[in-house]
């Protein structure tokens, strides 16, 4: 691959360009970027990273290998109509928008494009995704490679039915915010339990890096690793007797569910946005 084009320059294009440029398998300046109007953040993305930045589509989308689609679901119509005249068939898009299908993206191309759609997260900065990726039948098995290596570069890239990708987004794509929101916790109660912030977020860090060492190179369930640390009448017990009270298991389990369907919710808002231009799927 010669040159990647990010459409959408947000948090989750920050991720991957930086994770695939720390990768080494493309150098910055193969990397371009474009958004809606914030030129400072262009700039910022730049110097940073070393890629090239432009709203003229002339000069972005020359000889472009692939499209990545990065901009909110809300704002890919918008965005396809846009770039559309610069779309022919058999392009390379990777889209990584929510919820929005890849029979949609074609819809509103006008294309007969070869459409990856992947569902990344943002620890793709460090190289530490977990991606899921469902491809057309446009895509090729040489496209499709290139595809995985470049998500390679970022985590561990998995195949999936398009279909199963709003749970990938509810499971993995939102992940990292569920953790934090578990951290968040933590440092809260450290705070008055009389533990130093410092000291604290050490320990909450190593804690989770240990735990999730542990479920990795473990063959054992994580309600095994759970009660191995639970002694009976002990802390570990006391504490979790409590998430219990609070149905927090549960509560996780509808998160994710809830995730899930917003997702195809934000996938139909572009069938709707369609059918209202008289263009349905
Ligand atoms: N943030 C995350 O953790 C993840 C996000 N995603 C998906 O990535 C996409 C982007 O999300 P974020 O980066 O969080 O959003 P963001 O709000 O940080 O960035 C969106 C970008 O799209 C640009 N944009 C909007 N309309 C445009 C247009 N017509 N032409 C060019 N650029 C346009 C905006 O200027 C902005 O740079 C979403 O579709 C989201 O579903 C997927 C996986 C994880
Ligand atoms: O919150 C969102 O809609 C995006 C998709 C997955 C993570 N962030």
């Amino acid at each position: 691959m010669k040159k990647l084009v990010f459409v959408g320059a947000g948090s989750m294009a920050e991720a991957m360009i930086s994770g695939i440029g720390a990768s080494g398998l493309l150098p910055g300046e193969q990397m371009w970027v474009t958004n809606r109007q914030d030129t400072d953040r262009l700039k910022t993305l730049e110097q940073k990273y070393g890629i090239k930045a432009t709203y003229d589509y002339e000069v972005l989308f020359r000889d472009a290998d692939a499209i990545v689609l990065a901009m909110k679901p809300k704002d890919a119509a918008g965005a396809i109509e846009e770039i559309k005249p610069y779309l022919s068939d058999g392009m390379l898009i990777i889209s990584v928008l929510a919820g929005v299908s890849i029979d949609a993206i074609e819809t509103v191309a006008e294309k007969s494009l070869a459409v990856v759609r992947a569902m990344p997260n943002t620890s793709a900065a460090i190289g530490k995704s977990a991606t899921a990726l469902a491809v057309n039948s446009h895509v090729s098995e040489a496209q499709k490679l290139l595809v995985q290596e470049l998500f390679n570069t970022v985590g561990l890239t998995t195949i999936v039915e398009e279909y199963q990708l709003d749970a990938v987004t509810g499971l993995s794509g939102s992940g990292p915010a569920y953790i934090y929101y578990l951290v968040e916790a933590m440092e809260k109660s450290a705070a008055e339990i009389g533990l130093e912030k410092q000291t604290a977020k050490q320990l909450i860090i190593q804690t989770l890096l240990g735990a999730a060492e542990m479920l990795t190179q473990s063959d054992k369930e994580p309600a095994q690793l759970r009660f191995e640390v639970t002694s009976p009448g002990g802390t570990t017990e006391a504490g979790i007797t409590i998430l219990e009270q609070h149905g927090v298991q549960s509560a996780f389990v509808s998160c994710i569910k809830e995730a899930t369907a917003q997702s195809k919710r934000l996938g139909h808002l572009l069938g709707d946005q369609l059918a209202a231009a008289n263009r349905p799927l």
